[in-house]
This record gives structure tokens, sequence and C-alpha cells, in this order.
């Protein structure tokens, strides 16, 4: 398979004054795994600037939603540019192909971007999550200049874009450049003190409309531009770490996810003929499950198993409705039980988030959650972030603040 990375950057002082454009080509007999790809320099051959202007490397994936993501970011750059591009190198870099976003985001933070910022659905964002990641560890800049992380940004353009709806976000890129351009603020702390100087002169010669400029840019150093957000990890048996920001799931839905993820064309209908599917020779199973490195449990007769760092999958279904990505744990929803006709007369109550109450479903905070099949079968889907991942059986937990995000 032949991959190859496009990067531009591009900086700006107002007016474009620089645009520098190359492109690497990294070749691999097959796709690079998380946790598995090799160190190499991608990003650095292609210049990250070595200005103080910070990095902002935008990860785009033009086939997302179906090539509607590649669309609405051409027409986005320009305003892009304008808005972000006094302040920061803005570069861009569209993935080639599966997995691609990982190893750019690894390069990007290897060289000390201010912020990798996924462009696409849920999948992309699922890669840069990734990429945040490398042997276990978390990947940090050559320099390793004190407190400096790198934040994790996103213009969600996807089918779902399930991840942004528990933060309220919707599919608008303009709000989310506004979220960007709140977030790089912080960037500027050190602009402070002359800030508040100005403030004070502004103050005493009534300067109101400098005075409420300069309110608004202290309110926005200080209210909520990034915090720091739980990351999920899963395991499996060969030991490999894969790591999960929204939600992960066991049986019937990750084999739903499998089989939507092939009509991604059809827009969120392909949830609807992905369940479909996936209900087609559907068995519900018992399986042997471990909470918080406690006894085994059994649980029998499982048709799903969620466990949510965030609330929403499946295109807007609020499966998980009391995750929360501060929250330093991981909600577990277990539907026991469920026949085609419960998911259509409850399906309302999936998607509003009141099913909690449901005959036989259950709900549990969670540390850690070890999932294993007992038939041993095989055959029991495992999905992440609406991504498939393979089979039972897999172990799940949190990394409680794992990573800033400009939110
Ligand atoms: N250049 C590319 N060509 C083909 N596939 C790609 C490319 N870059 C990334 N991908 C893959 O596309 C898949 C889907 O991407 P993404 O999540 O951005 O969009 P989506 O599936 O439409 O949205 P959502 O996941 O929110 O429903 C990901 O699994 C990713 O690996």
């Amino acid at each position: 398979m032949e991959m190859v990375a496009w990067y531009n950057q591009i900086t700006l002082g107002g007016v474009q004054t620089a645009m520098a454009k190359s492109s690497v080509v990294l070749r691999a007999g097959h796709p690079l795994a998380p946790d598995l790809s090799p160190d190499r320099s991608m990003l650095s051959s292609s210049g990250l600037s070595s200005n103080r202007r910070r990095d902002l490397v935008f990860i785009v994936n033009p086939r997302g939603a179906n090539g509607r993501t590649g669309k609405d970011w051409k027409k986005l750059l320009p305003y892009l540019r304008s808005r972000l591009g006094g302040d920061c190198n803005i570069c861009e870099s569209l993935t080639s192909g599966p997995l691609h976003a990982i190893d750019i985001t690894r390069e990007a933070i290897r060289e000390g971007a201010e912020a990798v910022i996924a462009v696409g659905g849920d999948g992309t964002l699922h890669e840069v999550v990734n990429g945040f990641f490398w042997d276990g560890k978390p990947v940090s800049d050559h320099i390793k200049e004190a407190a400096h992380s790198t934040a994790l940004g996103l213009i969600p353009l996807g089918t779902g874009s399930d991840f942004a709806r528990t933060f309220g976000w919707k599919n608008d890129p303009h709000e989310a450049i506004e979220r960007i351009a709140r977030g790089n603020l912080l960037v500027r702390l050190p602009l402070l003190p002359s800030i508040m100087f100005e403030l004070i002169l502004n103050t005493i010669s009534s300067n109101t409309i400098f005075c409420s400029l300069n309110v608004r840019f202290l309110w926005d150093c200080f209210i909520g531009l990034r915090s720091r957000i739980d990351v999920g990890v899963i395991s499996g048996e060969s030991g490999e770490l894969h790591y999960f920001i929204n939600v992960a799931d066991v049986h019937l839905s990750a084999k739903a996810g499998y089989y939507a993820s092939r009509y991604k064309r059809f827009g969120n209908l392909c949830y609807v003929i992905g369940a479909l599917q996936g209900f087609m020779g559907h068995r519900n199973v018992d399986l042997r499950v471990k909470v918080n490195k406690g006894e085994w449990e059994i649980y029998s007769q499982v048709s799903a198993i969620c466990i949510g760092n965030a609330k929403y999958f499946g295109g807007g279904m609020k499966i998980t409705p009391n995750a929360d990505p501060h929250s330093g744990n991981l909600e577990v929803v277990i539907l026991q039980d469920f026949k085609w006709y419960d998911f259509i007369l409850k399906l309302h109550k999936l998607y509003k988030g009141t099913h909690l109450s449901v005959k036989n479903v259950s709900s549990r905070n969670v540390h850690s959650i070890e999932v294993e099949d007992i038939s041993g079968s095989g055959g029991v889907y495992v999905q992440s972030d609406g991504e498939h991942l393979g089979f039972l059986p897999r172990k799940f937990c949190i990394l409680p603040a794992a990573i800033e995000m400009i939110s």
C-alpha cells in the first residue's frame, strides 16, 4: 500500500505572506496499526515551522461523510486562514487512507505543534487520538518544552459526528473555528500583563470599545477554552493497546456498526441499514465480565455492552447517557435478552437516553472492565468509536485526564 502525505503550511499575517507545500511518500506493505507504526519523521521533512508562531495542524479526511468533508474543507480554508492565520501557522494535511491520521498526528506532536485538529467524523478523531500515544505512552515533542502539551481539536464534519454531540456541538465548521480561536488564546497568555495594563488605561480614559474588547479577551483566557479529557484504552490478547475517546461496544451494536460503515454513502441511513444487516443471524450470548479487577460475573443473553467515555453513538443514539469525558470513569450499559422488536419498541428511548429504566438494561460506572465470550467462539464483534476493532476477549480501562482538548 502506498500512502502519500500532503502537508501544507501556510503562514499568514493578515495577508498571505508565504506558502509552502511539500509531499512525503511513505510506502508500507500493509496499513499501520495503532501503536505499531515505526518511528519516522514525516512532518519534519515537510517543515513544521521553527519560528515562534505556533503550528495548528489540521488533519483532514477528504473521504469523510462520503466526500463531503473534502469539499467543505476547501470552502472553509480561506475563512480559517483569515480567522486564525494572524496568530498561528495553519498547517493542513490530507489523509491518504485509513490509519494515516495516526502517523501525521504523532509527527505533529513530536514537532511541537500547538494543536492537532481532526477534520472529519468520529473515525478521523479516533485515529488522531490514537496518534497521541505510542508504545503505551503519550507522545511528546522532541524539544520536551516544559509545560507544553499539544492540544486536540475537532472540526466535526463526518456522517454521525457522535463525539461532538456530548458537548452540544453541531456539524458547523464556523462554530468549530470560533472554538479553536478561543482555545488558542491561551497561547497568548504571556500577553496578559500588557493587556491588563491597557485595560486599566482604557478604563481611566473611558475608552469603552477597547475596554470591552479587553474584557472579552480576559474572559476567553479563563473560561472553559481547554480542558483535560479522559481517554479509554482497549487491550487484546496480543497485548497491543488501542485508544478510544467516544464509545466502545461489543456484540450486536458493534456488528451493526461494522455493516453501517459500508453504507456511509447513504448518510445517517447507514446506521439503519447496518442495524438491519446486523440483526440477520444475530443471537444473544452469555458473557463473562470482570469490573474494576474484581470477581468474574456472568451476564446471560447479552445483546450488547456499550462502554462510554462520552454519550452518543450510531448517529445520535444517547446510549451511555451519564458518561462524561471529564469524570475519570467509563459508563457501561448492558442490554440483555433484547429481541429485534424490543429495539424497535424502545428505539425512541435509546435515542433520548431514557432507556436505563427499561427491563434488562443495566448501567454502572467503572474504571476498568474485562469482557470474555463464554462459548469461546471468537465471533463476538468489538467496535471502538464506530471503527471495527476485532473480536472478544478485550479489556477496557480509563486513562483519566489524558489529553488536553480545545472545548
Ligand atoms: N483518504 C482516505 N480515503 C479513504 N478512507 C479514508 C481516508 N482517510 C481516512 N479514511 C477512513 O475513513 C473512515 C471514515 O472517516 P470519518 O470518520 O472521518 O467519516 P465518517 O465515517 O463519514 O463519519 P462518522 O465516523 O462520524 O460517521 C475512517 O475509518 C478513516 O480511516
